[in-house]
């Protein structure tokens, strides 16, 4: 019978273990790259998948290895293997290494078939652990997810794909993935000012306490105080989800990054009511506001007497978008004065690299804050839940993960003001959001 490229890998490495005479499943343990050695050679891959299932998009992260020498990792000590093989190194006590990348996908909820053709596709269900007493012949192979279509869609990832969602807490796997990132990947973290990207040099020293915002339908407020510490203290209903319901409802747009695109070409001064407009044009220097800040979003509606299509839908999409990334910037800053933060990490699909976006967000921040606090945001910013899912592999004893800093690519080209990202239409995303790591199996 033939086997799959996760059996046969699977199999070499039971084979690998049995001829050091391992038994059963390995301890987790750090896989430094000098442990690596005796490269063993493989026409397979791997893959573990985990999940975040949302309001508005369901995430994927899963790993596989190199098929392809040149990717594997420049500060691992194994040697390269031939094209369409898999470099699979034995690490501490034998245990087997692999190396490879973190692969990141999304989907529309709403398109929930195209999430499950995709797991299809790639055999990504057929990799995972067994369910412990499951009766004979009822295949289920658990996969880790968490987010609310966790329990939404259980029974339709059973059904049509013979998996078992493992539930892990959506908040706690927000964290995970955020410290995660934050320490691991050293291009993770950059702020916004002036139009321009700027790299954040994490400290792992001096990391905590710091604000996640997580921008997604709707938005969670979660202090963090270290690893596995951390309190929800807010959270607010007018997110992401807000932005493209509204936005859908106003412009007629068909889809969420067209009416992103459409905010580019847009003046929101048409609509939004400037304290200049109530001020005849001038400055309320009193308390601090220039005549162009806007006092009332979507005021000029009242009195321009205008029907909606006498609008620019460009024009409304910049004047929503402006009206909810102020509104969280606002109260992300009143909570993070609360509990005396100054660093605030935004992260959740509603960002979605646009400059426009990061720079109302960090406008806030700044403006709110008087220059206190700090608005930064995050490369893989959609990720986080799915990332603290796949975590729990880990924490759970399944894998031992290290990712090779030296390769890490570049998020974002600095230079660029405003950034369009196209994602391709099967939800894989590009190459440069991979992240090269190893796994050490257990
Ligand atoms: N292709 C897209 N389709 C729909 N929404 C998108 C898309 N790209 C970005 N977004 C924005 O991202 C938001 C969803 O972000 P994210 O995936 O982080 O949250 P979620 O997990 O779906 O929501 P929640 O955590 O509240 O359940 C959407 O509400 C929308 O504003
Ligand atoms: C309900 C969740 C946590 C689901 O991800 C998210 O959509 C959210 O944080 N909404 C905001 C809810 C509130 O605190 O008002």
């Amino acid at each position: 019978m033939q086997q799959t490229p996760d059996q046969q890998v699977h199999n070499l490495i039971r084979g690998a273990g049995k001829a050091r005479g391992e038994r059963g499943r390995a301890k987790m343990d750090i896989v430094e790259s000098k442990q690596i050695s005796e490269p063993i050679k493989s026409e397979a891959q791997i893959s573990h998948l985990a999940l975040d299932i949302g309001g508005s998009l369901i995430k994927l992260v899963y790993f596989s290895t190199n098929n392809d020498s040149s990717s594997s990792s420049s500060s691992s000590s194994s040697s390269s293997s031939s094209k369409d093989s898999v470099a699979v190194s034995s690490g501490n006590e034998g245990r087997p290494v692999l190396e490879g990348k973190l692969h990141f996908a999304k989907f529309e909820t709403a398109k929930i078939n195209d999430c499950i053709d995709f797991i299809r596709s790639k055999q990504l269900r057929l990799s995972g652990f067994q369910k412990h007493g499951a009766p004979a012949g009822e295949k289920c192979t658990i996969k880790k997810a968490t987010g609310g279509g966790a329990y939404k869609y259980a029974d339709l990832f059973k059904e049509k794909l013979g998996i078992c969602l493992d539930k892990e807490d959506e908040m706690d796997c927000l964290v995970a993935g955020s410290n995660f990132l934050l320490k691991a990947v050293h291009t993770e973290a950059f702020a916004y000012i002036d139009g321009q990207k700027e790299f954040v040099q994490i400290d792992h020293d001096d990391l905590y306490p710091y604000m996640l915002v997580n921008i997604g339908s709707g938005v969670s407020m979660i202090k963090v105080d270290g690893p596995g510490k951390f309190e929800r203290v807010s959270g607010t209903n007018v997110g992401g989800g807000t932005f493209w319901g509204l936005g859908r409802l106003l412009t007629k747009c068909k889809s969420f990054d067209e009416l992103l695109e459409l905010s580019h070409r847009g003046n929101n001064r048409v609509i939004d009511m400037l304290v200049g407009d109530i001020y005849g044009g001038m400055d309320y220097t009193k308390i601090g506001l220039s005549s162009t800040t806007i006092a009332s979003s979507f005021g000029k509606a009242i009195s321009d007497n205008k029907e909606l299509e006498d609008y620019k839908p460009e024009d409304i999409s910049r004047s929503l978008l402006r009206m909810i990334s102020n509104n969280i910037g606002q109260i992300s800053y009143l909570n993070a004065l609360r509990f005396g933060l100054k660093r605030i990490f935004f992260a959740g699909f509603f960002i979605r690299g646009h400059a426009y976006t990061m720079d109302t967000i960090a406008v806030a921040v700044h403006f709110w804050s008087k220059g206190e606090a700090k608005a930064m945001f995050l490369k893989h910013e959609g990720f986080l839940g799915a990332l603290g899912s796949f975590m729990s592999y880990e924490k759970h004893g399944f894998l031992n993960l290290k990712v090779h800093q030296l390769v890490q690519q570049s998020p974002v080209d600095a230079s660029r003001g405003e950034d369009k990202i196209h994602d391709p239409p099967n939800g894989e995303l590009n190459e440069n959001q991979s992240i090269d790591c190893s796994i050490c199996l257990s």
